[in-house]
């Protein structure tokens, strides 16, 4: 039995969920790794030196065994998130602690353990096998995965899953992800894939979409309303796409910040009015690496106050971090929310706290999204409310080019990787739907 005949029984109509449970699975899969006797490769270079297509691995890799809870998915399709760059550059620390912390929780844990470690956090595919215990998914459906691992012991993470002691990202601080032809996943993240996308375009929108969704839309995040205006960095990137979208859908005013003219069209194209190029106005909030330029801010300010007939950000949409952050928190509105899920540019951030204070700004930190919030922000995407905003796809060898484009800032929207599928535009189920959105699906591609 190899990985062919698992994609054949995909690609027929005819198969049956009893056809799947009655496939052989194989012994082994591929899967892009890094290697745990590597992890001081890069070892003082300077962290946009160190190159992903150096330290990911296409390997063929054992399967492993299926826990209760779990399920084993045959991936179609993934997507390359900035977690997996941190991984491939092992910063800003080596994922191998992450997966040996998680290997000394239990006997069934300790299959994480490993001198590889197989990323990824996103995928589309169709269940395989489900462990004992699992009664809502059943091999042959077909799924999308969310990246939230929890084990859920402690009462902490019963009101909002994110706070459980023991939360983890899939792919990230677990092994067995999603760039790989197989995954492992715990069965509460999985989600049914939205019928009117392909396998690609499904797999595309998971990590980033929930996450912006809980920073932004949440109650646990900004818990944005209509008319807000919404500083968004990155507003064509992976998470500030989704951020776009969703300050559009939801009646407030994106000032998307973007560091090109293609980049500022996207923004326009996607429906917002007030675009700021960052690289065309020049703004250096740093006039050295210790010191920041308060004139700079309020140059920014200005800017801002310009497109927005003078009024101040409401909410700031922050992940670039060291370089940009000084700068969300002055230009916040009184009583306003600055809401951070990263630090791109550096996590020791600097930024004059009497503007904080006096003008009783706040800053929220989020992370990822809560089971409930994964399921509403893939609803929304199957609803057609929110698209993906897939721009290339690589196939599986290339991961590490994909990985590199991303850490060197040459993509728009995401970049998505072709595990089984054998080409782009499979899995599609419901064409009157996409009808109704395919440009919209289809703004990022090829630019
Ligand atoms: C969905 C996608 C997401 C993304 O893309 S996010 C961006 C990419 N991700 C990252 O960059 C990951 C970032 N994560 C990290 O860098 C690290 O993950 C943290 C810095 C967040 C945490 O580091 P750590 O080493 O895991 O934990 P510690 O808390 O620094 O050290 C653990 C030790 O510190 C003790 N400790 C913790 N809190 C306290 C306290 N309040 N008072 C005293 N001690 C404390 C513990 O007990 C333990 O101790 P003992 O090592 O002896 O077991
Ligand atoms: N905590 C969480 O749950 C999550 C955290 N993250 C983290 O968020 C960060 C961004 O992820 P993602 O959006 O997918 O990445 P992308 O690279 O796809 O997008 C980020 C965008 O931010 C902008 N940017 C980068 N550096 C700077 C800078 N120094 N100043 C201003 N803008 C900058 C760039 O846009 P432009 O050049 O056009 O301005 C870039 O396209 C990563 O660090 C990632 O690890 C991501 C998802 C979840």
């Amino acid at each position: 039995m190899t990985v062919k005949d698992i994609l054949d029984a995909i690609q027929s109509p005819e198969s049956t969920s009893a056809d799947f449970a009655a496939l052989e699975l194989p012994e082994s899969y591929r899967a892009m790794t890094v290697h745990k006797d590597e992890t001081e490769m890069f070892a003082g270079m300077q962290t946009r030196e160190k190159d992903p297509r150096k330290s990911l691995h296409l390997d063929e890799v054992p399967l492993p065994e299926l826990g209760p809870g779990e399920a084993l998915v045959a991936v179609m399709a993934s997507s390359v998130n900035y977690n997996s760059v941190w991984t491939s550059i092992f910063e800003p620390l080596s994922t191998f602690g992450f997966l040996e912390r998680y290997g000394r929780l239990s006997e069934l844990t300790k299959r994480h353990d490993l001198p590889y470690h197989i990323i990824g956090s996103d995928l589309a595919g169709v269940v395989l096998r489900t462990g004992p215990g699992v009664n809502a998914w059943k091999p042959g459906d077909e799924v999308v995965a969310h990246c939230l691992s929890v084990e859920l012991e402690s009462s902490d993470g019963h009101n909002d899953t994110m706070l459980d002691p023991e939360q983890r990202i899939w792919g990230f601080e677990t092994n067995f992800g999603g760039l790989a032809e197989i995954a492992l996943v715990k069965s509460n993240q999985l989600m049914p894939k939205p019928g009117h996308l392909s396998w690609e375009e499904a797999a595309a929108p998971g990590l980033v979409n929930s996450t912006a969704y809980r920073q932004l839309v949440s109650r646990n995040g900004a818990g944005m309303k209509q008319g807000d205006n919404v500083l968004i960095w990155g507003a064509s990137g992976g998470l500030g796409s989704y951020a776009t979208q969703f300050a559009l859908a939801g009646g407030a005013n994106p000032i998307c910040v973007v560091s090109s003219p293609e980049k500022a069209d996207i923004c326009r194209s996607m429906g917002a009015e007030n675009v700021i190029d960052r690289n065309a106005e020049g703004y250096r909030f740093w006039k050295d690496e210790q010191t920041q330029d308060p004139k700079e801010w309020k140059r920014f300010g200005k800017r801002i106050r310009e497109l927005t007939g003078g009024e101040d950000i409401d909410i700031v949409f922050e992940h670039p971090g060291r370089e940009t952050f000084g700068a969300s928190v002055f230009v916040t509105r009184k009583g306003g929310t600055i809401t951070t899920c990263a630090s791109t540019s550096g996590y020791m951030h600097e930024y004059d706290n009497r503007y904080l204070w006096m003008s009783l700004k706040r800053i929220i930190g989020s992370h990822f999204a809560n089971y409930r919030e994964a399921w509403e922000a893939n609803r929304l995407i199957a609803k057609g409310k929110i698209h993906p905003t897939l721009s290339k796809v690589y196939s599986l060898e290339d991961t590490g080019q994909a990985a590199y484009d991303v850490h060197r800032n040459l993509h728009q929207g995401k970049v998505g990787v072709l595990c089984l599928a054998p080409e782009e535009g499979l899995g599609v189920r419901d064409e009157e739907l996409r009808a109704q959105h395919v440009d919209a699906i289809n703004r990022f591609r090829n630019i």
